[in-house]
């Protein structure tokens, strides 16, 4: 077996979601169609609701600053004019997620909506998220040589509570030490990682990202995070030079911590 030796330094494992620690399957196959075909009947079920209100105006906000994109979907504003508008205004909402996903897109605005659509899901037992067969030992083994694992993923922090609670393994929540998500920045932006470690409390060479998008490993490189690259099948394929270049694992078992027997 390849062995990948952690850093002494290293302190913190900060873990990407999908195509890390969770087939991307999961997330193509049953994550995302769920929300492709409940959408329009959830905005009609909790169109009232605040929350609701919330995540649409974050969604209009972000269709302006996208309006300069080729198809981008506008939602306008809310006249209060009759059923005829709300039914108008809901499908463009409709139409913006929809043309949203096609792109995978990352953008907070699509991930607050998502998370708080899967709660149902999720809760009503009807969804169980799933993990690579490696995760939850490797990760039960470096919280006792002491590491702190934290989470980073484009899905939003709830989204993630909501994987890591309702697993095929079980509530693994308490696994987790903390949650990231593209509040704190996009995970393709170095800067991110810097306002990752002042959150955490430590600094960034004491953190290993494990990610499967090598344009997220680069950013956190370039902020001084040590990183593996994370090769798990139904992953998108990697250039020679990137193979060359990273660490590459395709199983959590492959990392080696120097502290623990
Ligand atoms: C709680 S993760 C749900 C999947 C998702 O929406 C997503 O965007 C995953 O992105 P990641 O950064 O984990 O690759
Ligand atoms: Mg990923």
């Amino acid at each position: 077996m390849v062995v990948l030796s952690v850093p002494a330094e290293v302190t913190v494992i900060l873990l990407d979601i999908e195509g890390t620690t969770t087939p991307i399957a999961f997330v193509k196959d049953i994550l995302f169609p769920y929300i492709e075909e409940n959408v329009k009947e959830y905005l009609q079920t909790h169109w009232e609701e605040e929350e609701c209100q919330q995540d649409v105006s974050l969604l209009r906000k972000q269709a302006e600053e996208d309006a300069h994109l080729d198809g981008a979907v506008p939602i306008p504003a809310a006249s209060g004019n009759g059923v005829d508008d709300l039914q108008q205004m809901i499908q463009a909402v409709v139409d913006n997620v929809c043309w949203q996903m096609s792109l995978d897109r990352k953008t907070t605005a699509l991930k607050q909506l998502q998370g708080h659509m899967w709660r149902a899901a999720f809760t009503a037992g009807r969804m169980k998220a799933e993990f690579f067969a490696d995760v939850v030992p490797a990760v039960r083994k470096w919280r006792e040589a002491g590491m702190k694992v934290y989470i980073y993923s484009s899905g939003s922090v709830e989204a993630q509570k909501l994987l890591f609670g309702h697993s095929t393994e079980g509530d693994i929540l308490e696994l987790v030490d903390g949650h990231f998500d593209t509040k704190i920045g996009c995970k393709v932006e170095s800067e991110s990682y810097r306002k990752i470690a002042d959150s955490i409390g430590c600094s960034t060479n004491n953190m290993l990202f494990l990610t499967d998008v090598t344009r997220e490993a680069s950013a956190a490189e370039e902020a001084d995070v040590h990183v593996a690259v994370v090769v798990r099948p139904g992953n998108a394929g990697l250039t020679d030079d990137e193979k060359t270049y990273y660490s590459l694992i395709t199983s959590f078992s492959e990392l080696y911590l120097p502290s623990s027997t």
